[in-house]
C-alpha cells in the first residue's frame, strides 16, 4: 500500500491554478471570494471541507490506493489538496483516511508543506468516512482545534481538477438553499435492467444529470443526515445530497460543473490526468540568455523561432544578468519551463547560474521543471567533438538537479554563417526544446541532442 515515490522538497506557497486560468480575470475572482467571505450582515462565512480519502480504488486493479497513485511523482490526493489549500477562504480541511494509510498521508502533507489540513480515520465505505469528517467538525467534540462551519464543502480527494469558482458556486448556493452540488450531463443513457438481465426501461438522457463533487452544506443540514440516516444509506448510500433530502427536506441546488471535475476511477484516467497537468505547465517557457550581443541576438532569434512554432504557449526572455531580479519574478510567477542559451560555448556558467537560483526558489517542489541548456556552435568552425568532453558534464548536472526535481537536458544547435541554415536549425531546436517541455521525460535527462 505504499505509494510511489514522490519528489524530494519543500513547497513554497500554494502552488499555481491547475484551471490553466492563472492570473485570469483577478477582479472577478476577487469579488466573488469577497461575496463568499461575508454573509449580509458583514460578518465572515466560515467554511470548511471535507475529504473522504478512504478508499481502496478496487477499479483502478493496482495494489496502491489511487489517491496515493503518483502523477509526475506526485500523489493524487496532493493535487486535490493544493486545489482545495489555495482557495484561502476554506479554513480547515478534513482528510479522511484508513489507520494504514495515516503515516503515508502525514508524510505527504509534510513533504508538500500542505497546510490547514486535520486527518480522521476513514470507514468502511464512503458514507462513513464523510461523516467521521463531519463529526470532527461538529462543535461537540472534545480536545479538538477544529470549530463548527457554517457550511461545509464535501469534496472527493480523487478528483483533482477542482476549480475556485465551482467551489464558490456551490457555498453560495448551499447557504442559501440548504445544499448543493456540481453536475454534468450525462455521456451515456441510463438504463435499468431487470432481474433476467434484459432491459427492464431507459431513463429520458436529457432529463437526468450525472452528479458529481463539489458538494456544498449547511454544516448543521448534513451532519443532522449524517446521523440520522440507517446503517442501510451509511452502507449502500453512494449521494450526500439525497441524505439532505431525505433526512433534512433539503432540496439541493444543481451547479454546472466543468468536465474536468470527473473522478479519476480507472486507470486510463491516471494517464488523463497527467496529461492535463503536463499541458498546463507546459504554457509557459522563458528564454534566458547573457547580456553578451552574440548571446542576446542568437537568443532573441531562437525566441521568435520558438513563437511562430508554438503558438499556443507564451514565450518570453530573461537576462541572466540584472542580478535575476525579472528572472526572480518569472520564478514566482510559476513558469516551469526554461531555456539557457550558450553562445560559442561549451561551459555551463549560464546554464549553473539558472539552476541555482531555481534550487534556491523551491518552484519545482509542486511540478518538475524543464531546462534545456542550449549550446550553438558552428559545426564547420567548432566540430562538437572537440567540446564533447566539456559538454557530457551535463550527465552530471542532470542527475544532481533531478534530485531537486529539476529535468536538465542538453541542446547543440547548429550555428552556421549563411542565414537560411540557421533559420533550419533554430527551427529544429524549437521543436526537440517544445518535445521536452510537453513530455517532461525523466528517462531523457542529461542527454545532449543535436538541432
Ligand atoms: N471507505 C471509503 C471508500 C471511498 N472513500 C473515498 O471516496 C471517494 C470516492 O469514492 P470511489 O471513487 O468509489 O473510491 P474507491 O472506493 O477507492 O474506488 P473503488 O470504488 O473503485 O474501489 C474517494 O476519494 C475514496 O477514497 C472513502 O473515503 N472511504
Ligand atoms: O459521484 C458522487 C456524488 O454523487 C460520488 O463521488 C460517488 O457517488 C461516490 O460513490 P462511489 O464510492 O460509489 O463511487
Amino acid at each position: 500500500m505504499e505509494p510511489g515515490p514522490p519528489g524530494s522538497f519543500g513547497p513554497a506557497e500554494p502552488g499555481p491554478c491547475l484551471s490553466g486560468q492563472r492570473g485570469a480575470d483577478h477582479a472577478a475572482s476577487a469579488s466573488l471570494q469577497s461575496a463568499a467571505r461575508t454573509k449580509p450582515g458583514g460578518h465572515s462565512l466560515a467554511v470548511a471541507a471535507v475529504l473522504p480519502a478512504g478508499g481502496c480504488g478496487e477499479r483502478m486493479g493496482v495494489p496502491t490506493p489511487k489517491q496515493f497513485c503518483p502523477i509526475l511523482e506526485r500523489p493524487l490526493i496532493s493535487y486535490t489538496l493544493q486545489a482545495l489549500e489555495r482557495v484561502y477562504w476554506i479554513k480547515d480541511i478534513v482528510v479522511a483516511v484508513t489507520g494504514e494509510n495515516m503515516e503515508v498521508m502525514k508524510s505527504i502533507i509534510q513533504k508538500y508543506q500542505h497546510k490547514r489540513i486535520s486527518l480522521v480515520e476513514a470507514g468502511v465505505t464512503r458514507h462513513r468516512s464523510i461523516f467521521s469528517g463531519l463529526k470532527a467538525l461538529a462543535e461537540d467534540q472534545l480536545n479538538s482545534k477544529l470549530s463548527k462551519p457554517e457550511v461545509v464543502i464535501i469534496h472527493d480527494a480523487v478528483r483533482p481538477f477542482v476549480e475556485e469558482d465551482v467551489l464558490l458556486k456551490v457555498v453560495t448556493a448551499a447557504k442559501e438553499h440548504g445544499a448543493a452540488g456540481a453536475i454534468r450531463p450525462l455521456v451515456s443513457t441510463v438504463i435499468s435492467p431487470s432481474a433476467d438481465g434484459c432491459l427492464d426501461h431507459s431513463l429520458e438522457r436529457a432529463r437526468h444529470r450525472a452528479s458529481e463533487m463539489p458538494q456544498a452544506f449547511l454544516f448543521d443540514v448534513i451532519y443532522e443526515a449524517y446521523q440520522q440516516c440507517t446503517d442501510y444509506d451509511l452502507e449502500f448510500g453512494t449521494e450526500c445530497l439525497q441524505l439532505a433530502l431525505k433526512y433534512c427536506r433539503t432540496k439541493a441546488k444543481l451547479v454546472e460543473g466543468s468536465p474536468d471535475l470527473w473522478k479519476v476511477t480507472y486507470k486510463r484516467d491516471l494517464y488523463a490526468a497527467e496529461s492535463i497537468i503536463k499541458e498546463i505547465i507546459s504554457q509557459e517557457i522563458c528564454v534566458v540568455m547573457d547580456s553578451k550581443e552574440d548571446n542576446k541576438h542568437v537568443g532573441h532569434l531562437l525566441e521568435e523561432v520558438l513563437k511562430s512554432e508554438l503558438n499556443h504557449v507564451k514565450v518570453t526572455s530573461e537576462a541572466l544578468c540584472l542580478a535575476g531580479r525579472h528572472l526572480q519574478q518569472i520564478i514566482l510567477d510559476q513558469c516551469y519551463n526554461f531555456v539557457c542559451v550558450n553562445v560559442m560555448t561549451s561551459d555551463f556558467q549560464e546554464t549553473q547560474k539558472l539552476l541555482s537560483m531555481l534550487e534556491e526558489s523551491n518552484l519545482s517542489i509542486l511540478y518538475p521543471v524543464v531546462v534545456v541548456s542550449v549550446h550553438f556552435l558552428d559545426f564547420k568552425l567548432v566540430p562538437p567533438s572537440q567540446k564533447m568532453e566539456n559538454l557530457m558534464q551535463i550527465k552530471e548536472f542532470s542527475k544532481k538537479v533531478k534530485e531537486r526535481n529539476i529535468l536538465l537536458y542538453g541542446l547543440l544547435i547548429s550555428y552556421p554563417q549563411a542565414d537560411k541554415q540557421l533559420q533550419e536549425s533554430l527551427r529544429q531546436g524549437a521543436i526537440i526544446i517544445a518535445s521536452l517541455v510537453k513530455e517532461r521525460n525523466s528517462g531523457l535527462i542529461g542527454q545532449l541532442l543535436i538541432a
